[in-house]
């Protein structure tokens, strides 16, 4: 069984099929998420919150990411596995460059992602030059939890949803292969979903995106505290996990989620 591909990925967005995508962060999940008809794993640097308990994703390692990277590819033969790029990993091109090929040589990933516009352009122009496979992140940028003051919605006001609309104009010029735009409005979602050639996958972004992306402990009803709106409880429904799973792929692939309650 051959590993679904960036090719593969664009000709779902042609023909309007929906991208189902989870996290995952260790075998046993990836081998079920891929049974269950997940096309798309994100080890995400949300492990940081989720998996080691800590209050942001900053205190995540490159060689975090590697772990649980090589534990994901290690239960899958068929998804497409993208690996977040950690806190400070692609400060530069240089540091870039380095942790990305740990990233996918050791951890055995399929593509990374960075979050940021501008200031990861040069980045993200020199790892697709090299050919590592780039997947862009904008809007909310959990790595910038500090400088923003919290997890909002992003791009209300029309000045900075112009600067994201530049931005994915710009990491799609640059190379990038995927972008995900995390809780912005549907609206604005829509439009660069629309204006884009590459894939986008929302989380918080409204029904229109090419595909949706959640963390997996939130779909399951399992994250201590707090869910984002956005998330929505999968296993409460399904009754057992790999219900809850394929219940998730197939109401983002027949577009029932996200529902209106769960999009700003
Ligand atoms: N478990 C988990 N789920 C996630 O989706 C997630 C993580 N962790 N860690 C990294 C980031 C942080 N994220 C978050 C966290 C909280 C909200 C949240 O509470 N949002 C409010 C909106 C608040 C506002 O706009 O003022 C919400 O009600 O959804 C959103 C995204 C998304 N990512
Ligand atoms: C929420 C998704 C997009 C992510 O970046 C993560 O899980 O770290
Ligand atoms: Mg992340």
């Amino acid at each position: 069984m051959s590993r679904l591909s960036l090719a593969n990925l664009r000709k779902m967005k042609v023909a309007q099929e929906k991208i189902a995508v989870l996290t995952a962060y260790d075998a046993s999940f990836s081998h079920l998420l891929e049974q269950s008809g997940v096309d798309v794993i994100l080890v995400g640097d949300s492990l940081g919150m989720v998996i080691q308990g800590q209050e942001s994703t900053l205190p995540v390692s490159v060689n975090d990411m590697i772990y649980h990277t090589a534990n994901v590819v290690r239960g899958s033969e068929k998804v497409f596995v993208v690996a977040d790029m950690p806190f400070m990993s692609y400060a530069n091109i240089d540091l870039a460059l380095l942790n990305a090929a740990r990233l996918m040589a050791e951890g055995g990933a399929h593509m990374v992602k960075l979050e940021g516009g501008k200031t990861v352009l040069p980045a993200v122009r020199e790892l697709t030059a090299r050919g590592i496979p780039v997947c862009g992140h904008l809007g909310l940028l959990p790595q910038s939890v500090h400088r923003v003051g919290g997890y909002h919605v992003q791009g209300r006001e029309s000045q900075v949803a112009q600067q994201i609309t530049e931005d994915a104009l710009d990491l799609q010029s640059a190379g990038a292969d995927m972008l995900v735009l995390e809780c912005v409005p549907a609206s604005l979602a829509k439009s660069i979903t629309e204006q884009l050639r590459i894939p986008v996958i929302g989380i918080g972004a409204g029904k229109d995106c090419d595909g949706q992306v959640l963390v997996l402990y939130d779909m399951l009803g399992i994250t201590s505290g707090k869910r984002p709106r956005f998330s929505h409880d999968f296993l409460a429904e399904a009754g057992h996990i790999p219900a809850a799973v394929s219940l998730y792929v197939q109401s983002v692939k027949n577009g029932q989620f996200p529902g209106p309650e769960q999009q700003y």
